[in-house]
């Protein structure tokens, strides 16, 4: 496995890029753990595989360089990167029994033939197609060709990065359940430097450790589920991750207070904010209140989601959300929200702004 290093990373697909807004992947600078399970999570066109095909070698940059545990990479061929690849559909070749696919990764590196029977087993229970590994791979369905690809891909203890792009799109739901429990059973057991893409929250919030959030080609941010969801650090964060996603109050601030929509609230610490203000609160942390003391609210429309009640109001014209957990009662005569002090962020220009004292975000 190996540490993968961005180093001063960009790229434009222009041949003479002017601007920022010319590059389809923005100046990036970071380290990626050995051995930690990444996702880069975004919607299309924000730059995912852009990325991807750097790091995998389909793609040189215009710009900065790409280490594997410090070797530079920028220019090496795929076949030289020692990766394994998981593409949005199926590569699987139909002549070839299941067993025979599984086993056509190591056979190339001429591993012996009791290891490659050990691993192939292995992976194949891990498919859940274990009862089918003679048969060939001709007139399987997408789903099952398509867990033969990962199986091809996981089937290497020995590789630098597993590399996902979508690879679950033709799975069906139940299944993909399953497999993204595989992985990370995987990820555990034998510590490969994984990157998983995907424009899908839940796919990257359960598989991986860190998350990298893209946003009009540039990473807005690389942290944990908890750390995306507590402190997002850009309001698409907000956003994007979240269902629904964050509030955005547009606020002047002074001090310790700001005021929204007319009414002054209590921020919980001092920021120093110039430029576009806005105050992000998660539907988890809006209070609903019915004595007039707080924002002034009403409610348009409760929906009734299962476990819990999403609560749409419209705070001077603007719609936003609030979440009531199962049992709690919502009263029809509402007229306020309130903010709990743990959930509130403050964002300048849509970027996190710290209180004063607060450590980094
Ligand atoms: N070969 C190319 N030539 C020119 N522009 C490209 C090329 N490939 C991608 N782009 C542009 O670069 C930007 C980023 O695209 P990219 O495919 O990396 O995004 P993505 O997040 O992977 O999207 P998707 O999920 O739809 O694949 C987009 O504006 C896209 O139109």
């Amino acid at each position: 496995m190996a540490k993968i290093t961005l180093d001063n990373l960009a790229h434009s697909y222009l041949p003479a890029p002017k601007t920022e807004d010319d590059f389809a992947l923005k100046e990036l600078n970071h380290d990626w753990t050995d051995g930690e399970a990444y996702a880069l999570l975004g919607a299309s066109g924000c730059g995912k595989s852009t990325l991807l095909n750097i790091i995998s070698g389909l793609l040189i940059p215009s710009q900065g360089r790409v280490l594997f545990d410090d070797k530079d990479v920028t220019t090496a061929p795929t076949a030289d990167r020692n990766i394994a690849q998981v593409f949005q559909f199926p590569v699987v070749y139909d002549t070839m029994t299941v067993r025979e696919n599984l086993a056509f990764p190591l056979k190339n590196r001429g591993m012996d033939a009791a290891e490659i029977k050990r691993l192939v087993q292995k992976v194949g229970a891990m498919i859940d197609m274990e009862s089918q590994l003679d048969r060939k791979a001709r007139g399987l369905t997408a789903d099952a060709k398509q867990k033969i690809s990962l199986g091809r891909g996981m089937v290497r203890e020995d590789v630098n990065a597993l590399l996902f792009d979508e690879p679950l799109t033709v799975i069906d739901p139940h299944m993909k359940w399953e497999l993204r429990t595989q992985l990370k059973k995987l990820h555990s057991d034998f510590g490969h430097t994984m990157i998983y893409v995907t424009h899908d929250q839940t796919e990257a919030l359960t598989f991986a450790d860190k998350v990298v959030v893209m946003h009009d080609g540039r990473v807005v941010q690389i942290g944990t589920p908890q750390e995306l969801f507590e402190r997002p650090a850009h309001t698409f964060v907000g956003y994007f991750i979240g269902s629904p996603g964050m509030n955005l109050f547009d606020a002047e601030i002074d001090g310790t207070q700001a005021k929204i929509a007319g009414t002054t609230v209590d921020l919980g610490g001092a920021y120093v904010a110039a430029g576009k203000t806005q105050i992000g609160v998660r539907p988890e942390f809006i209070r609903l209140g019915s004595n007039g003391a707080g924002i002034p609210a009403t409610i348009k429309r409760i929906e009734d989601v299962g476990r819990h009640r999403i609560v749409r109001l419209d705070v001077a014209g603007t719609e936003i959300s609030a979440i009531a957990a199962e049992g709690e009662a919502v009263a029809s005569d509402t007229n306020c929200i309130t903010f709990a002090p743990e959930g509130v962020n403050v964002y300048v220009n849509d970027w996190r702004i710290a209180a004063s004292g607060e450590g980094a975000s």
